[in-house]
């Protein structure tokens, strides 16, 4: 028994059994006999053992004793009272304890509260032995069972554990006393403030000795302990201490920082509120072990969703960061339909377009001045298509033998890039390896080579399409904007001799209404039923295009052009066919509805009667007026009466005379007009004689052309500006047709009429294809002899700024005035002047020196036996080999209606 008595050092030990003598006559009264107030009484678990143990009551020095000897296990609760680097915490014990009084340690920090729980454990023992019995616990199980004594020293943690939790197992149902030193769950608090003697005084030393050199690693030992030591002790205090601790729970209230303690704090609310946390399965583990326990449940915080893709993915541009997703997606939701849709963010442009409600979206198209696929597009049945030109039964076999020599070469650098004074390009002959000396890269003359390139393209490339009109048929239409004078298209087919297409035209197209057929070269003919795309391509009396034949690597071919202003998207392409019709019967009706009409295709004919002027059509129209009246008041058989019909005569008579002082006054007005204009024009001629002679002799006219132009267009009103190079076409004069100009052509033409009638005489003398010829010491040939006829100079000091007259030597064969007089003449020297000299000169003798040193230039490129053609060519202005077909009869770029019945 006595060993039992000794015992409770094991038990004692552990956490739960710890019992400080706080004052001395306690210890010295539990010494003196069982029957003292201090003694411990057996417990309602154990009150039998304890009644019939043989436990002495001076338990609590005995174990004071044993604590000295096993102070590892001393060091929790040496570390739970005083850890001098968390003295804040060990401090804020009180106020775990004031949140969670069943962890039950009583710290000393507020001296007022101790002392009232001591006055109240006094009392408590002061009580009748059977509430003292009750609220004094025997909390041992093992002295209980007499196990306690046996336990080896390395099992006491491990039964501690168990012992503790036994302990809070029954704590539920054991009573809970106290004595004045009993704090809770037999934890005893060591009183370090006495300094007696006593067993507790050295303990009390001892503790502060450990604590003096606690390890900081402790820590969670310490909070562990703490922890165990609160639960036992709330479960060991009655409810009159758990009374006392609930009213300091308030008071105590102080907040804890860290993480930690407020997870230290929820656990422990859980287990006041008896729920079942991990936190509570405290033992000599550490917080850290406990954290890492299996089984554990993290409320999971909430994460960011993250893009899986792309820059802006899931994120809508409304997006706010600061606000959650479903802030976010309600915002938007209530901002949908107030959003404002004008002008995003860049960023977010994209997005809008791709992502735009179905009625919003749209397919991205190219402006449509670039590129302008449009509907109505056409496909013709019938039509064989081709894009290279063949050479179909003798036609082969007369162009092997009559082919043009290739006898034109360049002399231009890198810096004239083959530009205007380039000599192939004035000769039509395209650069080639053969006949120029810079690259490709240089070289601007190269038209069908580009076209080359652009045909195996896309159809911006390609650039035209087929349309149906409303009155002419098919029709071509431009898809994409072209230059000045770029090339558009090739006018390609089969080549046939006369006689093949006579027989074609009696037999094959005899009920055709059109015919694709153009004078080539050579009397050969170029048939485009089986052609390319320029075959429909219509005619008009005021074209945007221009039908020109060029030498390309010693071959003839031909090309539709832009003209002089370019070709904007959508328009349809035109040229004046110069119809020859060969006979009365095949004129047809021109339906391109142009202001300068001719009403047919091809040149007017002498006897066609000139449209009707104003004043005219007023007679006519007055007269028709008279009639009418008359006829209608006749054809009521005479009802009126020859008051009335006295009176309609007479407002008959008046309008008549009326209209007939129209027509006088505007006859003569017209006539003042036009001789103002003669003379206004004589005067601007004569200044810009002038000036075109200071400028002749110093620089080149063409380098000082302002290089912007001013597109028109035809039924829009855009204008932009065109950075382009000098035109790259011979004899172009840019010219804008405004009324202005139009009454300058007009009062050049008459000026030029008049000075005819004034029988003055050419200003050049007349060359011909003999002549020259004769000169070259070359007998003509058949063709060139049947133009031989003296070429007429013209009469016009310059080269008029005209659209009647063709600024182009090469653009048209017809003068277009409508008196069918044959101006190849005028034209070929035309072409035989260099292109500066057909604008500079203006008077004979500087006309003459021009074509002079231009010829010289000309022969001078031109060397070893090609020189004499080259001087003949010169002089004919290449009429021989044609030049548009100048010198095939002069019928040019002419489509031929022949017809068998006609011939
Ligand atoms: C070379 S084709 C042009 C393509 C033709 N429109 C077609 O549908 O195949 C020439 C024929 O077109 C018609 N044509 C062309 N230009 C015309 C115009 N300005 N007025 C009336 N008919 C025209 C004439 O019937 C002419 O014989």
């Amino acid at each position: 028994m006595v060993d039992r008595a000794a015992s409770p050092d094991s038990t004692s030990s552990t956490l739960s059994c710890i019992t400080v003598a706080e004052r001395t006559d306690t210890a010295a009264r539990s010494s003196v006999g069982a029957s003292s107030a201090n003694s411990t009484p057996p417990t309602s678990q154990g009150d039998t053992a304890s009644i019939t143990s043989d436990a002495t009551k001076a338990d609590a020095p005995v174990m004071m004793q044993q604590d000295k000897a096993e102070p590892e296990q001393e060091t929790e609760h040496e570390d739970t009272k005083s850890e001098p680097g968390n003295a804040e915490q060990y401090e804020e014990q009180p106020d775990e304890l004031g949140e969670q009084p069943e962890d039950g340690v009583h710290v000393d920090e507020d001296r007022g509260e101790k002392q009232q729980m001591e006055e109240e454990q006094e009392e408590t023992s002061r009580r009748s032995s059977r509430r003292s019995r009750t609220s004094i616990t025997t909390y041992n199980v093992q002295i209980l069972a007499g196990t306690a004594i046996h336990t080896p020293t390395k099992y006491l943690e491990k039964h501690t554990a168990n012992v503790m939790r036994t302990d809070r197992a029954v704590s539920g149902s054991t009573p809970v006393g106290g004595s004045d030193q009993l704090l809770s769950g037999g934890i005893k608090r060591p009183t370090l403030e006495n300094n007696d003697s006593a067993p507790g005084n050295q303990l009390s030393k001892e503790l502060e000795e450990r604590i003096s050199r606690r390890n900081p690693t402790g820590m969670g030992l310490l909070r562990a302990a703490t922890r165990n030591a609160m639960v036992s002790a709330s479960s060991s205090l009655g409810k009159r201490g758990r009374e006392i601790m609930e009213s300091g729970k308030g008071r105590l209230k102080t907040s804890r920082n860290g993480t930690d303690s407020s997870r230290r704090r929820q656990s422990d609310s859980a287990i006041l509120m008896g729920k079942p946390t991990k936190r509570v399965r405290l033992s000599t583990t550490s917080i850290e072990e406990l954290d890492e326990e299996p089984g554990k449940e993290y409320v999971k915080p909430k994460t960011k969703r993250w893009l899986s893709q792309g820059l802006y993915v899931g994120q809508h541009r409304d997006f706010d960061a600061r606000l959650t997703e479903s802030q976010n997606k309600a915002r938007r939701k209530a901002a949908a339909a107030k959003e404002n849709k004008i002008l995003p963010m860049p960023m977010f442009a994209g997005e809008r377009l791709l992502s735009m409600p179905y009625k919003e979206a749209r397919d991205f198209k190219l402006p449509f001045d670039i590129y302008s696929p449009l509907p109505r597009k056409a496909k013709p049945e019938d039509w064989k298509k081709t894009s290279k030109n063949l050479f179909v039964g003798d036609a082969a076999t007369i162009w092997k033998k009559s082919k043009p020599e290739a006898d034109s070469y360049c002399l231009c650098d890198v810096e004239d890039g083959c530009g205007e004074n380039c000599q192939n390009r004035f000769m039509l002959y395209e650069c080639d390896k053969t006949n120029c000396l810079i690259g490709p890269e240089f070289c601007t003359n190269r038209a069908f080579a580009e076209l080359k390139i652009r045909a195996k393209g896309n159809g911006y490339d390609y650039g035209v399409e087929v349309v149906e009109t409303e009155d002419r048929g098919y029709g071509v239409r431009a898809m994409r904007c072209f230059n000045p004078h770029q090339i558009i298209v090739e006018y390609a087919g089969e080549i046939i001799t006369q006689e093949e297409c006579d027989r074609r035209m009696k037999v094959e197209y005899k009920n055709n209404e059109c015919y694709y057929l153009m004078t080539f070269h050579n009397k050969m003919i170029i048939d485009a039923t089986r052609g390319s795309i320029a075959r429909f391509v219509n005619h008009s009396c005021e074209p945007n295009c221009r039908m020109i034949k060029w030498t390309v690597a010693g071959e003839p071919r031909m090309a539709l052009f832009a003209g002089d202003w370019g070709i904007m998207t959508g328009e349809e392409l035109t040229y004046d066919y110069n119809f020859d019709p060969f006979s009365a019967k095949n004129v047809q009706e021109c339906r391109c509805g142009t202001a300068s009409c001719r009403g047919v295709l091809g040149p007017r004919s002498k006897d066609q009667p000139k449209a009707r002027s104003t004043a005219t059509s007023l007679v006519a129209g007055a007269k028709r007026k008279i009639q009418e009246v008359f006829r209608s008041k006749g054809s009521r058989g005479g009802s009126s009466s020859p008051h009335k019909r006295r009176k309609v005569a007479d407002i008959a008579r008046s309008a008549l005379s009326q209209a007939k002082k129209t027509v006088t006054e505007s006859q003569s007005a017209k006539d003042a007009r036009s001789v103002k204009e003669a003379a206004d024009a004589e005067a601007r001629s004569a200044s810009r004689a002038e000036r075109a002679l200071r400028r002749s002799s110093t620089t080149n006219l063409a380098s000082k052309r302002p290089k912007t132009l001013h597109k028109r267009s035809s039924n829009r009103t855009t204008s932009f500006s065109i950075s382009r190079k000098i035109a790259p076409r011979p004899g172009g004069v840019l010219r804008r047709p405004n009324s202005k100009l139009s009454r300058f052509t007009s009062s050049v033409k008459k000026h030029s009429a008049s000075i005819k009638s004034a029988n003055r005489r050419p200003i050049l003398p007349p060359l011909t294809t003999r002549s020259v010829a004769k000169a070259a010491g070359k007998a003509p040939s058949a063709a060139s002899q049947a133009t031989s006829a003296p070429l007429r100079q013209t009469t016009l000091p310059f080269k008029p700024l005209s659209v009647d007259l063709p600024s182009s030597p090469f653009a048209s064969t017809s003068d277009n005035d409508g008196d069918n007089d044959d101006n190849g003449g005028t034209l070929r020297e035309f072409a035989a002047l260099p292109l500066r000299a057909t604008r500079r000169p203006t008077t004979a003798s500087s006309v003459r020196s021009a074509a002079a040193s231009m010829k010289k230039n000309v022969v001078r490129s031109v060397r070893g036996p090609r020189r004499a053609a080259a001087v003949a060519r010169m002089g004919l202005g290449l009429g021989v080999n044609g030049i548009g077909g100048l010198g095939e009869g002069g019928s040019g770029n002419t489509i031929r209606v022949i017809l068998g019945s006609d011939e």
